[in-house]
């Protein structure tokens, strides 16, 4: 259903004598407004300067209601605008208003109760602010009630997630970074999965999905979830895809070892030079999201190589591949393909059918290890460490940067942030994966050799030849920006487990033109 400004003139039989103020958007017939991009419809009090202003004045006493609605600007940012509609009738005005008001009350989606938590900390410390002034003018204006919660300390939110009734919410919104998502991820998925009795530590249980979505307010230091799944890092367009109560499920990563659960990753897994940096920068908060650029330039330097085994099951069931051109866009197809053949699977009972599925395996010495479940775009590397990963086709993109020299490391990095393809080096291999492992060359050669209780204890470098310099050193996991410590893990994707207040990045017909209505989208 389409909301119209009307071009008809004041009526005398007092009939459809709706007028909008602003001229301009009268003029534009293709000036439509889709009820759906509707956020809030309100009366509007009439001042007696308006009044004695303009053709308002031939009106005796005018009516008026404002619709406040989404408009499209540059790079998917969304904001919200408004327009006025005047009327001579009382009756007929009031009619509008609620007729629109129970158009927005049909709207199933719309999230009405909201569980906020806030991380004072993340990012440039600015969550709080930028809720106060960004987010919680919105949610008032489209009748969102939102119990807010502002952290104390890490883990508050998990934790807290345990212990409320979570099922009074309609969703629950993080307003920080990778890292506090992850949290309220952890506390979302782990409280549905005891209230359903399933047992995180088992590697094979099928988890409960989350239909309680997840909002994201970005005030972090990457928001790489944020960016690769609205498109852009923008509190107020974030605050409009909860509004309208949009929903982009999403693949998640849990990570085992040895029967025992350790964490879920939407995002990044990556162990050698993401997990490097982590760690290096985490002793650097105080930097804000700059320490990421030191400590990653540090990183480079070091130069370390990681040696391990990799083993994975590659993805049969998926449609798409990793070294495609088309990437993961707003009612994406791939997605929606690779879930209806899951689905099909289930019904023929081959959900089973992986345990027979090949296993492939790679020893090597990596920089990089990097696991990703979506593109992982962000502002420093607009098309991400995969771009043509996919948010919810059940399966991860696994990246593996072999040794090689720093010169060549760095061509391979600077790829991220130019057009050419960052997976065209005969030192990158990726493959789209459903399940993988990894267990360093440290944790096999004390496996093969347990009785040898001198390798235990072992310090960088190898204890048999001290003078060769065989790169025995672990890194750490980056999880979605989460350290990880585990020399060894088992990774599986499970498709869709949960689901966010977004829609995939939009393509527009013409990625110049930004002042566009919504019809000019493609779907
Ligand atoms: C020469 C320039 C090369 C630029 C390469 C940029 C690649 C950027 C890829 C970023 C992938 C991000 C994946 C997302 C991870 C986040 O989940 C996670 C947590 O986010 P949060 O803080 O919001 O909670 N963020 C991170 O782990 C941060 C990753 C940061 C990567 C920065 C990399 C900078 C590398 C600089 C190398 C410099 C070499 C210069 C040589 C002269
Ligand atoms: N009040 C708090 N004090 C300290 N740490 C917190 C607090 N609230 C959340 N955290 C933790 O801060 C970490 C980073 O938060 P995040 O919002 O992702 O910021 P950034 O993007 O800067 O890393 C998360 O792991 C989260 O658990
Ligand atoms: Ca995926």
């Amino acid at each position: 259903m389409e909301l119209r400004p009307s071009r008809a003139p004041a009526d005398s039989e007092g009939r459809a004598a709706a007028y909008s103020r602003r001229a301009r958007l009268i003029s534009e017939p293709e000036n439509v407004v889709p009820a759906c991009e509707i956020v809030a419809v309100e009366e509007t009090e009439i001042d007696k300067k308006q009044c004695d202003s303009g053709k308002w004045q031939k009106m005796s006493k005018p009516h008026a209601f404002t619709v406040h609605y989404i408009k499209r600007a540059r790079n998917h940012r969304w904001r919200c605008s408004e327009i006025t509609f005047w009327c001579i009738d009382e009756q007929l005005c009031n009619q509008w208003i609620q007729a629109l008001k129970e158009l927005l009350d049909s709207q199933k989606s719309r999230p009405k109760r909201l569980l906020v938590y806030i991380n004072p900390y993340g990012g440039k410390r600015q969550g709080k602010r930028i809720y106060e002034q960004k987010v919680a003018p919105l949610f008032n204006l489209a009748s969102i009630s939102a119990d807010v919660v502002i952290t104390e300390h890490a883990n508050h939110a998990k934790d807290n997630l345990f212990e409320v009734n979570i099922y009074k919410y309609d969703g629950i919104v993080c307003v920080g970074g990778d890292g506090m998502f992850s949290e309220v991820m952890h506390g979302l998925i782990g409280r549905i999965q005891k209230d359903s009795g399933i047992d995180q530590n088992n590697p094979k249980t099928p988890l409960a999905q989350c239909s309680i979505r997840i909002g994201i307010i970005p005030a972090g230091s990457t928001d790489c979830i944020c960016y690769a799944t609205v498109g852009i890092i923008d509190p107020e367009t974030s605050a409009l895809h909860i509004i309208v109560g949009d929903c982009q499920p999403l693949d998640v990563s849990s990570i085992h070892h040895n029967n025992t659960f350790l964490k879920y990753s939407v995002s990044l897994l990556g162990y050698g030079f993401y997990g490097d940096i982590l760690k290096d920068s985490e002793k650097k908060r105080w930097m804000g999201p700059m320490r990421y650029d030191f400590s990653g330039f540090k990183t480079f330097l070091s130069h370390q190589y990681y040696e391990g085994t990799v083993s994975f099951q590659p993805a049969k069931g998926t449609v798409g591949s990793p070294r495609d051109k088309e990437s993961c866009r707003t009612g994406c197809h791939i997605c929606r393909q690779t879930k209806q053949l899951e689905e099909q699977q289930k019904n023929y009972g081959l959900e089973h059918k992986e345990v027979e599925d090949e296993w492939k395996v790679i020893k090597g010495k990596f920089l990089a290890i990097n696991a990703v479940n979506m593109s992982c775009a962000c502002p420093r590397s607009p098309k991400g460490l995969s771009p043509a990963a996919h948010l919810a086709d059940g399966s991860a993109d696994l990246i593996l940067v072999r040794k090689c020299s720093r010169f060549n490391f760095l061509r391979y990095l600077v790829r991220h942030t130019n057009q050419d393809d960052q997976f065209d080096f005969p030192f990158v291999d990726v493959y789209r994966v459903k399940r993988f492992q990894f267990t360093s060359k440290h944790l096999e050669d004390n496996e093969s050799d347990i009785k040898d209780v001198g390798k235990k204890r072992f310090g960088q470098f190898c204890s048999d030849h001290p003078a060769c310099c065989c790169n025995l050193a672990n890194s750490t996991w980056n999880c979605d920006g989460e350290t990880l410590d585990s020399s060894a893990v088992e990774v599986r994707v499970h498709c869709q487990l949960v689901k966010l207040f977004a829609r995939g990045i939009e393509i527009y017909k013409d990625e110049a033109a930004y002042n566009l209505s919504s019809n000019e989208l493609l779907s």
